[in-house]
């Protein structure tokens, strides 16, 4: 499978890559069910702004030894080890294949059980990824919305003056934790969707784009666009199955 992609140009060294048909029906469905069962999953405690929250989905991470250790919203995963799981291995293998320049040594891997399981607004900006990270994300069972928005726009119009804003001011949060997402600005962002995965609202000032992530895709965010973007998966009350998503990073170890 794979091979062919759509290339998605943001402006300013910033461009997201999809490939729909990442893999074949079949080993997609047995990477998730494999995934499921077999991953010690977690949900871990986050600490925003002070205070103490409970992730909004389970989490797994993988990484090569002696790497840097990576740390989010105060939490520091447990690194696991590939040997361990042979799936990821087979996961990775097919990820370089598909990008032959880029070179992944961790994975942050999200399990959504259901709609009610989100990633709130952020950007993978870590210091460690350096300036210009590729995260390459593979996305396996259900069909969950993907939105990536400029940062700074934190309210970005959509279509000017006819609707209300995509997302409230007092969301201005920028971490992998989010009870603001709220019912309004789901709504919102809704009923523009087109029948093409991917949607553009608004002019340079409030840019917000939707992808319907399938099963068993890869997209890859690239350039400058952890610096410039950022983006979130929200709730999905009628999206009640199980999601599994892989993002597959480099960690810089030369000192
Ligand atoms: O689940 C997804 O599609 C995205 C997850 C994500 O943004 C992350 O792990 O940093
Ligand atoms: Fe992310």
């Amino acid at each position: 499978m794979m091979s062919t992609y759509k290339h998605y140009d943001l402006g300013n060294n910033s461009s997201l890559l999809y490939f729909e048909k990442f893999l074949d029906g079949k080993h997609a469905a047995e990477y998730l069910q494999s995934l499921d069962s077999n991953l010690p999953w977690t949900r871990p405690t986050l600490t925003i702004f002070g205070r103490k929250c409970e992730q909004p989905r389970e989490t797994c991470y993988v990484a090569d030894k002696g790497l840097p250790m990576y740390k989010y919203s105060g939490y520091q995963p447990v690194v696991h080890k590939w040997d361990d799981y042979p799936v990821l291995k087979s996961i990775v293998d097919a990820v370089h294949l598909a990008l032959p320049s880029d070179k992944f040594n961790s994975v942050l891997i999200n399990r959504y059980k259901s709609g009610n399981d989100y990633a709130a607004w952020h950007a993978d900006d870590e210091k460690l990824y350096g300036p210009t990270p590729t995260i390459a994300s593979v996305t396996l069972g259900t069909e969950r919305e993907f939105l990536i928005r400029r940062k700074g726009n934190k309210s970005p119009q959509i279509n000017s003056n006819t609707h209300k804003p995509a997302v409230a001011d007092k969301q201005n949060i920028n971490n992998a934790f989010d009870v603001l997402i709220t019912n309004s600005a789901q709504q919102t962002c809704k009923p523009k969707r087109k029948s093409c995965d991917v949607l553009t609202v608004g002019k340079p000032s409030g840019e917000l784009y939707s992808f319907m992530l399938k099963h068993g895709s890869l997209f890859v965010m690239k350039g400058y666009t952890q610096r410039d973007w950022e983006h979130c998966v929200p709730k999905r009350k009628r999206a009640s199955g199980l999601r599994i998503n892989l993002t597959f990073r480099y960690i810089n170890h030369e000192r």
